[in-house]
């Protein structure tokens, strides 16, 4: 995807919200990262912590906000109840391989609570389904069996071990390295694997049946729509469309989802089917015909909160999409 800084609206967690520091916080801050077992546990903070240094540190967070480059927020209680500080989660982005890296802390007094894996897996959720990256990374000292039993229950994987400097401890330690991505990530916290329409074929995976529609504007664009964070591929970009409920054709479910998601009236008439995607994902096999649409009425409006893009056809290559899109990109492209 082309690089663009999303604005950064405070995310709720359910119990908490991930909103940007500011300079009131910095005195507690302080009382909570000052405190030799939260500070032994992270890299880059030194232990004792001076008192200055908080207020530098939230001022260069928001800097690096706006610039799109991290994301350090405070995990707060809610405004109606009081606003307190409990602990920091933080994504740091390697644009080049299209990575962030997640780290988080929580205040001692607030141990317990489940608050880690709430905070740092809803940020998780979020930047895999709206920031240009792939892939989450993280680590934990090799003794912080707390730490990593948390990136566990996110859906991180370990893939090794390696040694970072820690300024708390005064040289490098082993720590354990884990990865994250789009499929590893639950799509929110309370959400199982997508059920499948249709029941287990025997010996097999059930078949699911998608239309989909590449819809073409008058400068030759192709419309790609993103996967909003709570669905399964958040992120990933693909052409409007949705599952054929039984009884329906493909058509007449392309023109249902066209009105609900973008607020177009399309007719069956100009729908020309184009091509289909055959693939087998982990839990169903997707069967997924193809229409081609240059004429509908109406403005096309995002109307799920879905980010929503023009493409040009050479360009189709620089969004991340779905696996079973690959070989209909390359046709759409030759075709176009
Ligand atoms: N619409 C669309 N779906 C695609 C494309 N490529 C692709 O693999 N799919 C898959 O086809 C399925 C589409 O389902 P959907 O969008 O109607 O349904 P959903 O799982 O998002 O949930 P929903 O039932 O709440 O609408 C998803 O599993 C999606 O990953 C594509 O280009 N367009």
């Amino acid at each position: 995807m082309p690089d663009s800084i999303p604005p950064f609206a405070p995310l709720p967690t359910g119990r908490f919200l991930l909103r940007p520091l500011r300079a009131e916080d910095a005195a507690e801050l302080h009382r909570l990262v000052n405190d030799w077992e939260v500070a032994k546990t992270l890299a880059r903070v030194p232990f004792p912590y001076p008192r200055d240094l908080a207020d530098e540190w939230i001022g260069s967070t928001a800097e690096r906000l706006a610039e799109g480059e991290a994301y350090h927020l405070a995990i707060a209680r809610s405004e109606e109840e009081g606003g307190a500080l409990l602990g920091c989660v933080g994504l740091t982005l390697d644009r080049a391989a299209r990575s962030a890296e997640l780290g988080y802390w929580v205040g001692r007094r607030h141990w317990g609570q489940g608050i880690a894996p709430e905070a740092a897996g809803r940020l998780a959720r979020w930047a895999l389904a709206n920031l240009a990256i792939d892939r989450l990374t993280a680590s934990a000292l090799t003794d912080n069996a707390r730490s990593a039993a948390v990136l566990r229950r996110i859906g991180f994987r370990p893939v090794g071990e390696g040694e970072r400097d820690f300024l708390s401890r005064g040289g490098a330690m082993p720590v354990l390295l884990f990865e994250a991505g789009r499929g590893d990530i639950a799509p929110s916290a309370t959400a199982a694997a997508p059920a499948p329409a249709e029941p287990p074929v025997e010996g097999g995976k059930p078949i699911l049946l998608v239309a989909a529609v590449g819809l073409i504007d008058p400068d030759n664009r192709v419309l790609l729509a993103r996967r909003p964070e709570g669905k399964p591929l958040a992120g990933l970009w693909e052409f409007p469309g949705g599952k054929v409920r039984p009884g329906e054709t493909p058509e007449r479910a392309l023109i249902r989802e066209l009105k609900e998601e973008l607020g177009i009236d399309v007719t069956e008439a100009c729908l020309a089917p184009f091509a289909f995607a055959s693939h087998g994902y982990e839990s169903f096999h997707l069967l997924m015909p193809l229409f081609l649409c240059r004429r509908w009425q109406g403005a096309v409006t995002a109307l799920e909160g879905q980010a929503l893009a023009w493409v040009r056809p050479q360009r189709l290559a620089d969004y991340a999409m779905p696996p079973a899109d690959v070989p209909l990109v390359a046709l759409l492209r030759d075709f176009l």
